[in-house]
């Protein structure tokens, strides 16, 4: 029978209200001086936005004894399951900013952004300025990657024989991981904090990626490398492959890498990738920004004269849309903070099609783990048991939260750097086949 939830006793929730934690910093500082003030600073809102805005702001000064509210009726056609389903029993309670499940509070900052600026009647990006300069920014390091894919995908001299396919499955696996350290809302295009990737122009990340994929193995804290190449291989036919991604921008850019070398191999017939339904945690991915990124590409060679890679790309990219062999997805589910295992029903049976879901990043892999304090220790597996499909985390640790690492690596990790859970520098690879995994039990 299928697992319905993790098959081990679920730990108690993440939350924002213990001082000197991430998640304090992130609650009761960071949402403000970060997110809040570069949303006044790079918008030109109507009076009565910037006021809601204000409004919010001034609940978030006191977030420690503001107690979260329920959404107005502001159109979002999911205002029932925010209200009904997830926020009724924190409201109830009385549950603060900071007292509430680190994840609920965290969501809800940003669907609260969302009714402050009339999203659902006129759906303007508040984030759109630094999602267009991740990408503007990292154009060095998307030319060099665009001309590594080309080379691979089209060169007749590396033929796409088996074991080359499977060699270079893992290279487009590590940079789709690494991608994930390119994060707007802990390194903001043109930010100057302690995370900041410095922006010197047009090189912004690409020495930073190629040094962050050079240092690669030694900082994987969790690697079923092997395990989740080899289920691959054994697949008998090209299926269907999803990728519920995260950041736009560079991150994007390496995960339609990945989705573009799945259908370009035959390993893929298509790849369904996973988007977010309205703007939040600053870069998340929308449908838009996947076209955005492809327009970009396409538009790159005219401004670079010489460097037609990053175009060909572009254009390969927009016939995958055009043939259906990519297929873009938004689902309000992926703008909310339940667990994963409390996944509707149309998604869990969507999902449950495809032979193999990569989930990226930091966020999305907190709501795989229902953000609960797991012992790093618990096997992978046991608490993913219940995921739709076969599942492969491609995660950088930006979060005080885990699971499946050995203690050797966390203890090296935590020898290594006092930050290694909320840095961004260390990675997990995190395969569980939820079939067999289930026959087994
Ligand atoms: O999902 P991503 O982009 O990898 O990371 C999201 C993140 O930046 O936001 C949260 C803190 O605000 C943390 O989960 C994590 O640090």
């Amino acid at each position: 029978m299928h697992q319905t939830q993790p098959r081990v006793p679920l730990p108690p929730p993440l939350t924002s209200d213990v001082p000197g934690t991430w998640a304090f910093d992130t609650m009761s500082r960071r949402v403000r001086t970060d997110i809040l003030a570069r949303i006044f600073r790079e918008n030109q809102f109507q009076s009565h936005v910037v006021l809601r805005l204000q409004q919010l702001d001034t609940e978030l000064s006191a977030a420690a004894t503001t107690p979260l509210s329920l959404l107005p009726h502001d159109g979002g056609p999911d205002i029932i399951v925010w209200n009904e389903h997830i926020l009724k029993s924190f409201v109830q309670q009385r549950c603060t900013w900071l007292s509430a499940p680190w994840a609920v509070a965290e969501f809800y900052l940003y669907r609260r952004i969302m009714t402050a600026i009339d999203y659902f009647k006129t759906p303007v990006d508040p984030f759109q300025l630094q999602k267009d300069l991740g990408l503007t920014s990292s154009i060095d390091s998307i030319s060099a990657l665009a001309t590594r894919v080309n080379q691979i995908l089209h060169n007749p001299s590396i033929p796409i024989t088996s074991e080359s396919t499977l060699q270079h499955l893992q290279t487009f696996v590590f940079i789709s991981l690494w991608g994930n350290r390119i994060d707007l809302s802990l390194w903001p295009v043109g930010g100057a904090d302690e995370h900041t990737v410095k922006a010197t122009g047009g090189q912004r990340s690409s020495q930073s990626f190629a040094s962050v994929l050079q240092a690669g193995q030694k900082m994987i804290l969790s690697n079923h490398m092997t395990q989740l190449v080899s289920y691959i291989s054994q697949l008998s036919a090209p299926c269907r492959f999803d990728i519920i991604v995260d950041n736009a921008g560079f991150e994007l850019f390496c995960d339609l890498c990945l989705a573009d070398f799945l259908v370009c191999t035959g390993i893929a017939n298509v790849v369904h990738i996973q988007l977010k339904a309205h703007p939040t945690f600053v870069s998340d991915a929308m449908a838009k920004d996947v076209s955005a990124t492809i327009s970009f590409l396409q538009s790159i060679q005219s401004q670079q004269g010489a460097d037609t890679s990053a175009s060909i790309l572009g254009h390969r990219w927009a016939k995958h849309l055009s043939s259906g062999k990519w297929k873009l997805c938004e689902h309000f589910f992926w703008v909310q903070p339940q667990p994963m295992w409390q996944m509707p029903s149309d998604l869990h049976a969507d999902l449950s099609q495809s032979a193999l879901a990569f989930v990226k990043g930091d966020a999305n892999y907190r709501r795989l783990l229902g953000d609960l304090h797991w012992p790093f220790s618990t096997p992978f597996a046991d608490v993913l048991c219940y995921f739709p499909s076969p599942v492969c985390a491609l995660r950088t640790l930006k979060a005080e939260l885990g699971c499946g690492m050995d203690p050797v690596q966390t203890q090296r990790a935590a020898r290594e750097d006092d930050k290694w859970l909320v840095a961004g520098k260390y990675g997990v690879v995190q395969f569980c086949d939820t079939r067999s995994s289930a026959r087994s039990q």
